[in-house]
C-alpha cells in the first residue's frame, strides 16, 4: 500500500467522523446510514485512478502549462455545464469531501470555539453573481447588509484581483480590510481617522508598485491589439490586468489566446493565469491571495498565533492560494464557493453567492447568541 493510500485512508477516517456527528442530531441524514457511507468510501478508496485524488499543485499557481494549447487551457478553466447526476461517482466523492459549510456549520464553530474569526471574502463569484459584463457584478442589498453586520462581530477583509477603486465602489463599506489587485494593493478600515494627523488613507501594502507603469503599458498594448476580437474586454486593475473571453466567441479563443501570449514574450516579468473567462497578467513577484490573507493575519496581530480561526471563501483558482496557506497552517476553513467538482485545498463548499449570504448570517446569529461565551 503506497503512503498515498494510507493518507487517503486517514482523511476518509476523519472526513467520516466529521459527518456522521454532523448527521447524528439532523433529519437530513440518520445514523443508519453511516454504513452505507463507509462503503461508499471503501468504493472510491478501492479506484485509485480517481482524478480527484490527484495532487493539486498540477493545475494551480505555476501559470498556465506550456504543455497545454491555449484553447485547451481557456476551456479547461471555463467549465460550462454542470454535471448533476445524483449516480456521478465524482459528484458523490466531492460531496463527501468537500460538504456544504451550511451542513457543517455547528462543526466549524466547535472548531473556532474560543479563537478569534477572522473572515476573508473574494467578490466576484463569491459575494456578487458571475454576470457578463464586469462592470455590473453587483452584490445585492441584502448581502451588503450581512456583510456590514459581519465586519461588527469580525474583523473582515475582502480579497479580490479586482483594483481597490472598482471594489470599494460595489462595496461601500469603509471598515472593512480591502486586498485589491490579487493581494497586491492592502488597504485597512478607513472609517477611523489617523490620531497623529487626522487623515487615514487606509494603505497597509503595496508590493508591486515598481510594475504599476510597465501594467499601463501593456494594459494600451492589449487594448489596441484586442480590438477587433468580438466582446473581448481588457480591465485595468492597477497591478493587474484581466482580458475577458465571456463574450467572445469559442471559434477565437485560441486568436486571442496567441494575441496576449505574443504581447507577454516582450514583457518576461509578467505571467500570465486564468481564472473564470478571464486572462490575468500579474507581475512575477512572489504575492498572491495566501500571502495577502497572511500579511492581514499578522497585521491583525496573528502572525504566530493559535487563538485565530480565518475563514476564507472564494470561488476561483486564485483563492487556491489561500485556501493552501490555511491547510498549510493548520487553521481556520477554506470554503469553496462551487457547484461543481474541482481540484481544491478547501474544506467545505457553498452552491453560490446566495449560500454565502446564507453562511454570512448564521455566523453574525452565531455570534449574537454566543458572544457571551466566547472571545470577541
Ligand atoms: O478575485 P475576484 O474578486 O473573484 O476577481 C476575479 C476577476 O473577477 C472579475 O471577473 C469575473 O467576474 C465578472 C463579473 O461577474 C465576469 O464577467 C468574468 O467573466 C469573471 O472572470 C473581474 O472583472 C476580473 O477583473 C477579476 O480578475
Amino acid at each position: 500500500m503506497t503512503n498515498q493510500n494510507v493518507l487517503g485512508k486517514q482523511r476518509v477516517n476523519e472526513r467520516l467522523m466529521e459527518i456522521a456527528m454532523s448527521f447524528s442530531n439532523s433529519n437530513d441524514l440518520p445514523a443508519t446510514a453511516v454504513p452505507e457511507l463507509m462503503a461508499l468510501f471503501g468504493e472510491f478508496l478501492a479506484q485509485p485512478k480517481n482524478n480527484l485524488l490527484k495532487p493539486l499543485e498540477d493545475q494551480n499557481g505555476k501559470g498556465i502549462a506550456k504543455t497545454n494549447t491555449w484553447i485547451d487551457s481557456m476551456r479547461a478553466s471555463s467549465p460550462t455545464r454542470t454535471r448533476n447526476n445524483p449516480e456521478n461517482r465524482e459528484q458523490i466523492h466531492w460531496k463527501l469531501f468537500h460538504p456544504s459549510a451550511l451542513n457543517m456549520f455547528d462543526q466549524i464553530m466547535h472548531k473556532a470555539n474560543g479563537k478569534q474569526i477572522v473572515v476573508f471574502l473574494d467578490y466576484d463569484g463569491t459575494l456578487s453573481p458571475i454576470v457578463a459584463d464586469p462592470n455590473k457584478a453587483y452584490m445585492t442589498k441584502k448581502m451588503r447588509m450581512t456583510l456590514k453586520d459581519i465586519a461588527k462581530h469580525f474583523p473582515t477583509a475582502i480579497v479580490s484581483g479586482r483594483c481597490l477603486d472598482k471594489l470599494f465602489s460595489f462595496v461601500r463599506l469603509t471598515e472593512l480590510y480591502y486586498a485589491g489587485s490579487h493581494g497586491m494593493d492592502i488597504k485597512g478600515p478607513t472609517n477611523r481617522k489617523n490620531t497623529k494627523n487626522g487623515s487615514n488613507d487606509g494603505v497597509l501594502l503595496q508590493p508591486a508598485s515598481e510594475f504599476l507603469p510597465m501594467i499601463n503599458e501593456v494594459y494600451k498594448i492589449l487594448v489596441e491589439k484586442t480590438k477587433n476580437v468580438l466582446g473581448a474586454m481588457v480591465e485595468n486593475n492597477k497591478f493587474c490586468l484581466s482580458v475577458h473571453f465571456r463574450c467572445v466567441d469559442e471559434k477565437s479563443w485560441a486568436i486571442l489566446g496567441e494575441q496576449v501570449s505574443l504581447v507577454l514574450n516582450d514583457y518576461p516579468k509578467l505571467k500570465l493565469t486564468q481564472g473564470r473567462k478571464v486572462l490575468e497578467i500579474r507581475p512575477t513577484i512572489k504575492w498572491d491571495k495566501g500571502r495577502a490573507l497572511e500579511f492581514l493575519l499578522e497585521s491583525l496581530g496573528f502572525a504566530n498565533s493559535n487563538n485565530v480561526y480565518p475563514i476564507y471563501i472564494g470561488d476561483d483558482r486564485t483563492d487556491e492560494d489561500a485556501f493552501k496557506v490555511l491547510s498549510n497552517r493548520g487553521q481556520g476553513s477554506g470554503i469553496l464557493v462551487s457547484k461543481i467538482p474541482k481540484e481544491t485545498k478547501a474544506s467545505y463548499t457553498l452552491q453560490d453567492p446566495s449560500e454565502v449570504g446564507q453562511f454570512l448570517q448564521h455566523l453574525v446569529e452565531w455570534k449574537r447568541t454566543n458572544s457571551h461565551n466566547h472571545k470577541l
